[in-house]
């Protein structure tokens, strides 16, 4: 058996879908820095058409062992984090890195982002800076014990948020009514953690089915 930190409980996972959970992370990881390289290449032709060609047979290998559309993925386990989520999932090389901590007010979350997530030059696209606090402000309302969909997120974008520079994203509970949380939350540079680039407020919503099953 394995052991895999969920939160402060440590679960014992099956030893072969840890393994396997490790190999999906570690090849996400590895895509993502093929992405970000991609990004970043000032490379000749000919090395381009190499990677082409070598990128392709890769994505060939793997699509033959797709699973259809809708399906879990059969490392997943209800007691452990996702691993395909675009916003944090560690075997989607799309998601950007997202890692969450308890604090005493709320949640925390480090982060240095690659070229992949550039748009202006030398800034974060605003859309990921909105993909970063949707998900960090969800995690603070789901660690409460609280969760739901995100109903609105209101985002302020107040300076550049800089690309491979660390990040410090922190999130907390501001009113909790039935079924509606609200949680507020902002972007800073982690040596300036006190100034916001992006502030957000998020309302998520549990829906009715879910909410009153809950409180039978
Ligand atoms: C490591 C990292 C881990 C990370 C851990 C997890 C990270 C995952 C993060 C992903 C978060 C997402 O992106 S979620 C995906 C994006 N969001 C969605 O797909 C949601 C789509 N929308 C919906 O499914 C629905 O609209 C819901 C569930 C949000 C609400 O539906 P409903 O339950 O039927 O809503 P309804 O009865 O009308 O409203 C309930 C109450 O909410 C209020 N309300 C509803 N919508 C709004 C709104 N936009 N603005 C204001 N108020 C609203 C209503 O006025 C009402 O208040 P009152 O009259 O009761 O006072």
């Amino acid at each position: 058996m394995g052991t895999e930190a969920v939160g402060t409980l440590a679960y014992d996972a099956p030893a072969a879908k840890v393994d396997r959970r490790r190999l999906i992370e570690q090849l996400g990881d590895a895509v993502r820095g093929l992405v970000a390289a991609t990004c970043a290449a000032e490379a000749p032709p000919e090395e381009l058409e190499r990677a082409i060609a070598g990128t392709r047979q890769l994505a060939e290998g793997l699509r033959g062992f797709a699973r259809p559309l809708g399906t879990a993925s059969s490392s997943e386990d209800p007691l452990l984090p996702h691993l395909y989520p675009a916003g944090h999932g560690a075997g989607n090389p799309v998601a950007p890195p997202v890692h969450v901590e308890a604090t005493e007010e709320g949640v925390r979350s480090r982060i240095t982002l690659g070229r992949q997530y550039e748009g202006p030059r030398g800034r974060t696209h605003g859309g990921i800076s909105a993909l970063l606090l949707d998900e960090v402000l969800a995690y603070a309302s789901t660690s409460a014990g609280r969760g739901g969909f995100t109903a609105y997120l209101n985002t302020s974008y107040h300076q550049a948020v800089p690309i491979q520079v660390p990040l410090e994203i922190r999130a907390r509970i501001d009113a909790e009514d039935g079924r509606k949380t609200t949680v507020k939350g902002f972007i800073a540079l982690e040596s300036d953690p006190e100034v916001p680039l992006v502030s957000a407020t998020a309302l998520f919503v549990i829906p009715r089915a879910d909410y009153e099953g809950n409180q039978k």
